[in-house]
């Protein structure tokens, strides 16, 4: 039996096909492990089904095969254990920044009397760099700023697993850089565990302990899972010089155009890889030149270059 904090056990999802059309499975034999403090990012090209597994994950949809365990116990429906951010902010319209992050407290702690819940509230906002403006309605603020509020939320009820469904997908680069820091430094403070999905390879680097690779779909799969050995605290401005990084990013963006497309199911399971293979490719290169080090190309040292994903045909 596995200790692992969360396990998700040959996981499959269909929908039923439309007009007399055969179903589609989305995925199908996905067993991966999280532990308990971990940050994992997963990527893969867009229509693969992270959102559908994030969705089973919060126990806000169901599987068609598989389980998905945490702590020990089924994930059955949703649960304050584990706190859920969307690319939509999701907050709720008619209330301010602070009465948006109460709402959450309150609820996850009920004996705390309306001083607490907001000394707490407060604290949470502050540490998103929202001080000042708690007491505006989502309307009177930016995207950037909502987004701020939705992670405030969810870090402020201290959930067990966090899962963040590309939480800065619509925001500019700046302010994304902004909010990526203050999650790494929430993160590193609170230490939950956090499964995030992005379509961006230099975020997820930033951020993750793991970063697992999903093939394309339909029957999509999670091929690997990327180990990222780059000391922390990790710094956007810093990350990039690090000698090893261009050798991650590479082996990661080499996936994606490459490999995600090829790496059929009946491969993956004539090798009996039905949990991800674990690669460190900083190790795995070893023994190339050192040129392996060196971006691609000079422009990618100028800003963290997002991965334009495209879409997965399902016929
Ligand atoms: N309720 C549904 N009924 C039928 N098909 C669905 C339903 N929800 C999702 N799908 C299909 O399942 C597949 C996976 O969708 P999902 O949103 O999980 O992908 P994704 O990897 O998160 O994509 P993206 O990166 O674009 O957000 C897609 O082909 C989608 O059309």
């Amino acid at each position: 039996m596995s200790h692992a904090f969360v396990e998700v056990q040959q996981a499959a999802k269909r929908f039923p096909g439309a007009r007399g059309e055969e179903d589609l499975t989305v995925f199908e034999n996905v067993s991966f492990q999280l532990d308990k403090g971990e940050f994992v990012c997963i990527i893969g090209h867009s229509g693969c089904g992270k959102s559908t597994i994030m969705n089973a994950l919060a126990g806000l949809d169901s599987l068609s095969d598989g389980a998905m365990i945490m702590d020990g116990r089924e994930i059955q429906g949703p649960s304050l254990a584990r706190g859920v951010v969307f690319q939509n902010y999701s907050l709720l319209p008619w209330l301010t920044a602070l009465e948006n992050v109460r709402f959450g407290v309150r609820a996850r702690w009920k004996a705390w009397d309306e001083a607490r819940v907001t000394e707490h509230s407060l604290e949470y906002l502050e540490m998103v760099g929202l001080k000042g403006v708690e007491d505006r309605k989502p309307a009177q603020l930016s995207g950037g700023m909502r987004q701020r509020v939705s992670i405030a939320r969810a870090f402020a009820t201290k959930p067990e697993l966090l899962l963040l469904d590309e939480p800065f997908g619509a925001l500019d680069d700046l302010t994304r850089g902004v909010i990526q820091d203050e999650l790494v430094k929430i993160w590193g403070q609170d230490r939950q565990t956090v499964f995030m999905i992005t379509h961006d390879v230099d975020e997820a680097i930033l951020l993750a302990d793991r970063i697992f690779l999903m093939t394309n779909g339909p029957q999509a799969r999670i091929a690997e899972a990327v180990e990222i050995d780059l000391p922390r605290p990790r710094a956007r401005a810093e990350i990039v010089k690090h000698p090893h990084f261009y050798r991650i990013r590479n082996y990661l963006v080499d996936f994606l155009v490459n490999r995600s497309g090829e790496l059929r199911t009946a491969d993956l399971d004539r090798r009996g890889l039905h949990y991800p293979r674990a690669v460190n490719p900083v190790a795995e290169s070893a023994t190339d030149s050192d040129s392996a080090d060196a971006p691609s190309s000079a422009s990618a040292t100028d800003k963290l270059v997002k991965f334009t994903p495209k879409e997965t045909h399902h016929g």
